[in-house]
């Protein structure tokens, strides 16, 4: 038997960077959450210890923040794009990058030059996988929270011993998406296909009439890869966010559905990737991403 090294990987995670677009008075941030990851030939740090081929972490750091003065930051996919391909093409040891890239959503207050109101938990992001000359992109967005108070149904399930809960032709549904779609190509129009995949998910999750949170969720992909060519597969991870309507008889009162208990935990978790069947292989562009 012999005892080797595996796959590995290494780089800087969540490097905070925040930029100031100063456009005379007017200015535009961007807030980006950037993590990096190299792989290549590495054995050797790992079984000796000799790091001439360990492009440092902190290296990895300085250079998010130098790229982003240098040239405009731009749409993350094509800032995760440069960083990828600046590693790989500049370290002969490197073979791979992946970059990932979480951009945190703020609103300008109205009227103000110079000052923004953070827009929620929701963040746009992507996962750029570099591989020699390849690249995969696969963008998402993260934690948009939905709720429709009706249009929505539970039942036909199976009942055993253990089954308690009633079946309702009528019930709040609400989740917090999070979606990733992998793209074909990387010479996309980034933030037009970003706004309208968004668009297309909120407005199916609204149109549809849902039989279960299942039903829901390949509605929601089927929307989007009959809309937009560009892309190969859209993963989906959508907790059930329970809203259970409170017994309100010990008191003498009715619940027509009006008053409910929002549950925080457990919830169902519904996850899901819907894809076209001939799409172009995924490579490794969801290696290791926080996926299902
Ligand atoms: O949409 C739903 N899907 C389920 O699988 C499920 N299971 C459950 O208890 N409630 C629901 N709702």
């Amino acid at each position: 038997m012999a005892i080797v090294l595996g796959p590995n990987q290494y780089g800087k995670a969540e490097n905070r960077l925040v930029t100031v677009t100063r456009d005379g008075a007017v200015h535009a941030i961007k807030d980006l959450t950037v993590s990096t990851s190299l792989r290549g030939d590495l054995a050797d740090t790992h079984l000796t210890g000799d790091n001439s081929k360990v492009l440092a972490t902190d290296t990895q750091k300085n250079t998010v923040y130098a790229f982003a003065k240098q040239a405009p930051v731009g749409e993350i996919e094509d800032f995760a794009l440069r960083l990828g391909r600046h590693f790989v093409s500049t370290q002969e040891a490197i073979t791979g990058a992946r970059v990932l890239v979480d951009e945190h959503s703020w609103q300008r207050i109205e009227g103000h030059d110079h000052s923004f109101v953070q827009g929620g938990n929701e963040k746009r992001t992507t996962a750029v996988t570099v591989d020699g000359e390849r690249a995969w992109v696969v963008s998402g967005v993260q934690d948009v929270v939905v709720l429709k108070s009706t249009g929505s149904e539970f039942h036909g399930f199976p009942r055993d011993e253990y089954t308690t809960l009633q079946e309702t032709d009528d019930r709040i549904l609400a989740t917090s998406v999070t979606a990733r779609w992998r793209y074909q190509g990387s010479d996309i129009d980034w933030a037009a296909s970003f706004t309208e995949i968004r668009r297309l998910l909120l407005a199916t999750f609204a149109a549809k009439h849902s039989l279960s949170l299942q039903q829901t969720l390949y509605a929601m992909g089927e929307a989007v890869l009959r809309a937009r060519p560009e892309v190969a597969e859209v993963r989906l991870s959508m907790p059930n966010k329970h809203h259970f309507a409170v017994d309100l008889s010990p008191f003498g009162l009715e619940n027509d559905n009006e008053v409910f208990y929002a549950a925080d935990r457990p919830y169902g978790l519904i996850e899901g990737s819907v894809l076209r069947d001939d799409a172009e292989d995924a490579g490794s562009a969801w290696y290791s991403l926080p996926t299902f």
